[in-house]
Parts: C-alpha cells; sequence; structure tokens
C-alpha cells in the first residue's frame, strides 16, 4: 500500500510540475498552486498547524487539476515534520478588494463577483460543491478511470493521514464535498441555514461509492446512513449536528477561531498514540478500497458511461443551469 501510494504520488508530483503555478512562496509560511492555497499557522520551530484553503471558482467543485493539486499539497504537508494539524476550509470569503459587476440578467448575478482584473472570484457560502460534474458527463471511459483514480487517492490520502485534520465547513458541502468533511478528524460547521451538507447523490441518479458509504456509517451510523443516502440528505447545520455529520457548529464568524481552538486540544495529545489509534479505527474501512481498486475503477467508468445514467447527469446540469433562470 505505501509503494503503492509513492508511485501515484510520484505521478502527482509529474502532473504538478507540469502544472507547474508556485504562485507564490513565503519561507515555508504560505505556498500556493493555482486551487490550493496553504497558510501555516505557529512559530518556525514550533509545532505548526497548516489551513488549506480551497479556491477553485466558482464553487470549488473537485476537478482533476483540483485533486491533483490538493493531494500535492497535503503530500508537502505530511513530509513536514513541524505540522502536526491541517484544517480544511474554503476561501470563499468576500475580499476587499473586489467589485460587483454590473448586472441585470439573472445569469449574471449569480457570477457577479469579480476582482479588479476582471477574474472570476470563488463566491461566499460554498465548501465545495462535490466532484466535478463536467468530469463525468461527456466524455469517454479513459478519463472517467482517470478521474475516478484521482477521486479514490484524495479519499485515501485523506481517510489514512496521520494528520490531525479538521474542516471548518463555510458553505454548501453536498456530496464531494461532504466527502472532504467527513474524511476529518473533527467537523465545525457555521451556523448558517443556507449551507447543507450531505451525500445527495441519489438525487442525481448517481449511487455513492462503497468506501463513502462505508465512510458515512462510520460516522453518523448504519440506520442514519441508510436513510440519509437513499434520500440524499442535504442536511442544515442543526440537523447535520443532530445526526453526526458534523462535531459542532458555530456562529460563521467564529469558525476559523473555534477551529483552532480545538485543534490545540487534539495538538496536545501525543501523536503516536492518536495516529495508531486512528489506523486501527480506519485501516479496514480503507483496505476495502485498497484491495479492489482496480476493479472499482472499472465499475465506475462502465456505471458513469451508460446512458441512462448520462441522462440523468445532463437533467440536474440542466435544472442546475435554469434553476434561478
Ligand atoms: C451499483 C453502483 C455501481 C457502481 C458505482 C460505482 C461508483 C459510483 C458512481 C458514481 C458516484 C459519483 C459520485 C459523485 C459525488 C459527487 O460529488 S456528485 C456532485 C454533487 N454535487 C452537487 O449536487 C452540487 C450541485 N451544485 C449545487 O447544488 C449548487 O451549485 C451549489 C449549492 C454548490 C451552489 O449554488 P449557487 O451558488 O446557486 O451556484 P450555481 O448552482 O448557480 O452554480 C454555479 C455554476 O457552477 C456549476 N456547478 C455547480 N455545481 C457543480 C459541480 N458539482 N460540478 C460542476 N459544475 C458545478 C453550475 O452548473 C453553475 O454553472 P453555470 O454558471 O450555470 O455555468
Amino acid at each position: 500500500m505505501a509503494m503503492a501510494l509513492r508511485a501515484a504520488s510520484r505521478v502527482l508530483l509529474r502532473a504538478g510540475s507540469r502544472l507547474g503555478r508556485r504562485e507564490a512562496v513565503d519561507g515555508a509560511r504560505r505556498f500556493a498552486n493555482k486551487r490550493v492555497l496553504v497558510e501555516t499557522e505557529g512559530a518556525a520551530g514550533a509545532t505548526r498547524i497548516a489551513v488549506m484553503k480551497f479556491r477553485n471558482p466558482p464553487v470549488n467543485s473537485l476537478s482533476l487539476d483540483f485533486l491533483t493539486e490538493f493531494v500535492i499539497s497535503l503530500e508537502k504537508l505530511e513530509n513536514d515534520k513541524s505540522i502536526r494539524g491541517v484544517i480544511l476550509t474554503s476561501d470563499s470569503l468576500k475580499r476587499g478588494n473586489q467589485t460587483k459587476v454590473a448586472a441585470t440578467e439573472k445569469t449574471e448575478e449569480k457570477r457577479a463577483t469579480r476582482d479588479h482584473g476582471g477574474r472570476l472570484q470563488e463566491r461566499p457560502g460554498i465548501f465545495s460543491a462535490g466532484l466535478d460534474l463536467l468530469e463525468m458527463y461527456g466524455r469517454n471511459p479513459a478519463h472517467y478511470a482517470e478521474y475516478w483514480k484521482a477521486v479514490q487517492e484524495l479519499w485515501l490520502r485523506l481517510y489514512l493521514s496521520s494528520l490531525t485534520l479538521m474542516s471548518a465547513i463555510n458553505g454548501a458541502s453536498p456530496a464531494g464535498g461532504c466527502l472532504l468533511a467527513i474524511t476529518c478528524d473533527y467537523r465545525i460547521m457555521a451556523d448558517n441555514p443556507k449551507y447543507t451538507i450531505g451525500l445527495n447523490e441519489s438525487l442525481l441518479g448517481i449511487v455513492a461509492p462503497f468506501w463513502l458509504k462505508d465512510n458515512y456509517v462510520n460516522t453518523i451510523g448504519h440506520r442514519a446512513a441508510e436513510r440519509a443516502l437513499q434520500l440524499g440528505t442535504l442536511f442544515p447545520p442543526a440537523e447535520a449536528l443532530k445526526v453526526g455529520v458534523v462535531d459542532e457548529v458555530v456562529p460563521e464568524d467564529q469558525v476559523h477561531s473555534k477551529t483552532l481552538s480545538v485543534m490545540a486540544k487534539w495538538l496536545a495529545i501525543p501523536d503516536h498514540s492518536r495516529q495508531l489509534t486512528k489506523t486501527m479505527m480506519r485501516k479496514a474501512t480503507a483496505d476495502n478500497l485498497i484491495k479492489q481498486r482496480e476493479a472499482d475503477i472499472q465499475n465506475f467508468a462502465s456505471f458513469i458511461s451508460r446512458d441512462s445514467i448520462q441522462k440523468s447527469l445532463h437533467m440536474y446540469l440542466e435544472k442546475l443551469k435554469h434553476k434561478k433562470g
């Protein structure tokens, strides 16, 4: 398994250097590729934590490029011995240096936030819209296979990470967005009823993969997962807390500070015992995928290529496009 992960990571690193964009380097304290910004907090030489901010406009969907860049960034953090904790969050807060694009049409309004250079900015209120539907629609089986391998890789890396991972959920978090959150050791969600979280695959006419289902069952229990998966339930914060999809709900402006303070408590536990415990709890679930990765890829590629599934995705995409039109 370690060898397989190292080999996959070499491939990703090569892809990363081809993608090649390291926009900002400030010692070890801040690095970024195009879609993931990583900031570290804490004094040099001491234990530090990192904040990984998603910035893949407009909705932080998990495109192939995003997945590649994410895994490269995570690996860098895993290799940095001074980093013990990582917070996943969206870089979707409004920045000062922005202007509203004059918008009369509804479709314009939807994407009205641009910076002064006219570049599209991440809109606030979205943690991640989940897997990129355009990677799963209208492509060929080889592309589906490549994409699914990257999705598996992301999940395995996060689920088995030796770091303490926390998600600061500052927006909507459907499907793959929920995947990011439930791989973490702890989840804190902003108390905004507009934000929802859950595995809504069934509403799209698709099915969550077995390993994500297992992750969900491990998080909220079998009965709750069985019901939520069939109904494709997206829980608002209070319900997400009640069912256990998230561990805490706090006012929106306190999500970051609260996550930092919970992280401090987790980091007070010795790493070796916490890590061994985490592995003990998670290894069997991860091994289930590891032993059949290739079969899972083939399953996905043939499932998603079906005419009926492509039709469902087409209808869902159309619905998204016209929902406010
Ligand atoms: C038996 C089984 C056998 C085998 C099975 C094997 C494997 C399993 C098979 C399949 C599993 C596949 C798993 C998939 C998991 C996923 O993650 S699927 C994605 C689920 N995501 C969603 O449903 C979210 C959809 N989006 C939204 O609900 C809203 O966009 C959101 C609340 C995030 C934001 O709303 P709003 O601010 O109003 O923005 P818009 O809706 O206007 O969206 C802006 C533009 O972004 C586009 N977009 C939205 N989401 C996605 C996405 N996930 N991927 C790509 N693009 C997305 C949207 O269309 C708008 O585009 P436009 O401006 O119109 O061009």
